[in-house]
């Protein structure tokens, strides 16, 4: 462990049990210092145990892990994914006026003239030009699955008020439960199938894809003409017989989890139009710049990162809630999961050696004001502290229900302000007493009632979730996600963490079929044998 956690950790010790509240109290200031800007996104880390001190530690800590200098690299299009070899330039696909090498190579072109395409096919949808084999295109159904389904999913909820295409679908699970569900209603001849991945392998993928093609050859001569791709493997969806001019392809350096801004947000920009999606692109882009220029210390990614980083590898708190009080953000959180889990879930260094710091935490998390009559009890008064990330709008899409929104947004800020507060003893005591308790049953219930406050939060506030907030919004977190792997010096744009399941699924699926016996555990044999018995 360097010099710099060293302090970090020690400081920490030192404040003890200070608590957040006695920081206010000591800086009247501290409400405005503690809020960092990005275009109208407004973050408050007010609320948390980072003192003057904690910060100036923190970023010290991001300059001395090389944040910059990382950075610049991966706008730049070098190979910072060095354990597949590749660049890593998601964010070339939201800047469609910039210009990015790889290897010597302007990749622009490239990316522009597929963007160009897939623009002029979701037009051709959305305006009846392009039509199924029974008529204009009502319904729309993506099938992918991690970072293939999660993106466009939360996006297309999240910007529901501008939902003026066809409906919109996701199938993601191999449980034929999913598609079941889904295709029920819908009528083939009017629907267009999207298979979204990027590798074209993934086998809960191509079983439905190959699922939704039986489906629609029972009531259309040609169901292939009815099906998009949208992948990096262009050979393979020709294979599956979906022709060139449906296929929208993107390059390696652009990473599952990472891949909405481009082919992958298809089911968006059909859902939303080009223009909408491309005011999205545009929020992802401002982001980017921002995090590119502005210095560390009023980096809204960068400070973001850091109050993560002080929650999780500092204080050790296991967990971090996201709290959307939007709900349409409610994919917002299962997004996350993959983009900071996946990334940042490593056991070691990019160079292979341990990691000597804990490696990225659980995220999870659940729109408010849902989660306050769920979870929120663990929060105020479990064990474990559990950092909390709520994200907020001033401003709904519903003026004539805006008295809710006042309603959202008050929740919203009160728990944050019940968890820095929390009820002392006596606070709790004193509401006994005025319900007429006295003695042992008094001091018994109040003890019940106490909130040990304390507890950090901050708050993403934006002014309304539109399509360039949302893109924002995605960014941010992307940067932030980005940041903390460079701090923590692993790998944030690989998964090999995936792959045992996956190739133990193969194995085990000719044991539950009766094909095959042994070379698995016992204990797995016996469920296969369970399995077996109970399908007879
Ligand atoms: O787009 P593909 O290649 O089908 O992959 C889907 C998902 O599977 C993973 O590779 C691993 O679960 C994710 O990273 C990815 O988003």
């Amino acid at each position: 462990m360097s010099d710099i956690w060293n302090r970090l950790s020690a400081h920490r010790k030192a404040q003890g049990d200070r608590r957040i509240d006695a920081l206010f109290a000591e800086d009247t200031d501290r409400a405005a210092a503690c809020t960092t800007r990005a275009d109208g996104v407004v973050f408050d880390w007010s609320k948390t145990m980072i003192d003057k001190d904690a910060r100036d530690l923190l970023i010290q800590l991001a300059r001395d892990r090389g944040v910059e200098a990382q950075r610049d690299a991966m706008f730049a299009g070098e190979r910072i994914n060095e354990t597949e070899g590749r660049a890593v330039l998601h964010t070339a696909l939201r800047n469609l006026s910039g210009s990015v090498t790889v290897d010597g190579q302007d990749v622009m072109p490239a990316v522009r003239e597929t963007h160009a395409r897939m623009s002029d096919f979701a037009r051709q949808v959305r305006d009846g030009s392009f039509m199924g084999q029974g008529g204009r295109i009502t319904d729309v159904v993506n099938i992918g699955i991690g970072g293939s389904d999660l993106g466009p999913y939360m996006a297309v909820l999240a910007l529901a008020p501008y939902h003026d295409g066809p409906r919109t679908h996701f199938v993601s699970n191999v449980d034929g439960a999913d598609i079941a569900d889904t295709l029920k209603g819908l009528n083939p001849a009017k629907t267009l199938v999207i298979v979204a991945s990027k590798t074209f392998t993934t086998i809960e993928t191509m079983t439905n894809a190959r699922t939704a093609r039986d489906w629609m050859a029972g009531s259309v001569d040609d169901p292939a003409a009815q099906f998009v791709a949208l992948s990096s493997a262009v050979k393979m969806t020709a294979d599956f017989g979906i022709d060139g001019t449906r296929v929208f392809g993107f390059e390696d350096w652009v990473g599952g989890r990472y891949s909405v801004w481009g082919p992958i947000g298809l089911s968006l920009m059909l859902a939303v139009g080009p223009e909408r999606f491309d005011e999205f692109l545009a929020g992802g882009a401002a982001m980017d710049a921002h995090f590119r220029t502005a210095p560390l210390d009023r980096n809204l990614p960068v400070l973001l990162a850091l109050v993560g980083i002080w929650h999780h590898q500092v204080c050790g708190y296991p967990t971090r809630a996201v709290l959307p009080y939007d709900n349409r953000l409610l994919r917002l959180p299962a997004y996350l999961q993959q983009l900071e889990m996946e990334s940042n879930g490593k056991r070691v260094a990019m160079d292979g050696s341990d990691l000597t710091v804990a490696s990225g935490p659980v995220v999870w998390g659940e729109p408010g004001t849902n989660g306050q009559h769920a979870f929120y009890q663990l929060i105020h008064q479990g064990t474990t502290p559990v950092p909390c990330e709520f994200i907020l709008a001033a401003k709904g899409h519903e003026p004539d229900l805006a008295h809710h929104h006042i309603l959202l947004a008050a929740n919203c800020l009160a728990q944050s302000e019940a968890l820095m507060r929390g009820r002392s003893l006596d606070e709790a005591r004193a509401l006994m007493q005025a319900k007429g308790l006295q003695g042992p049953e008094l001091e018994r219930q109040a003890r019940h009632r106490v909130f040990p406050g304390n507890r950090p939060s901050t708050t993403l506030l934006i002014e309304q979730l539109t399509p360039f907030v949302l893109g924002q919004i995605v960014a941010l977190y992307e940067h932030r996600v980005f940041v903390e792997g460079v701090i923590l010096g692993i790998n944030s744009f690989d998964q090999w963490g995936v792959e045992l399941g996956k190739e133990l699924a193969l194995k085990v699926e000719p044991l539950l079929k009766g094909d095959a016996s042994g070379g698995h555990d016992a204990s797995t044999e016996a469920l296969a044998a369970e399995i077996r018995a109970l399908r007879g």
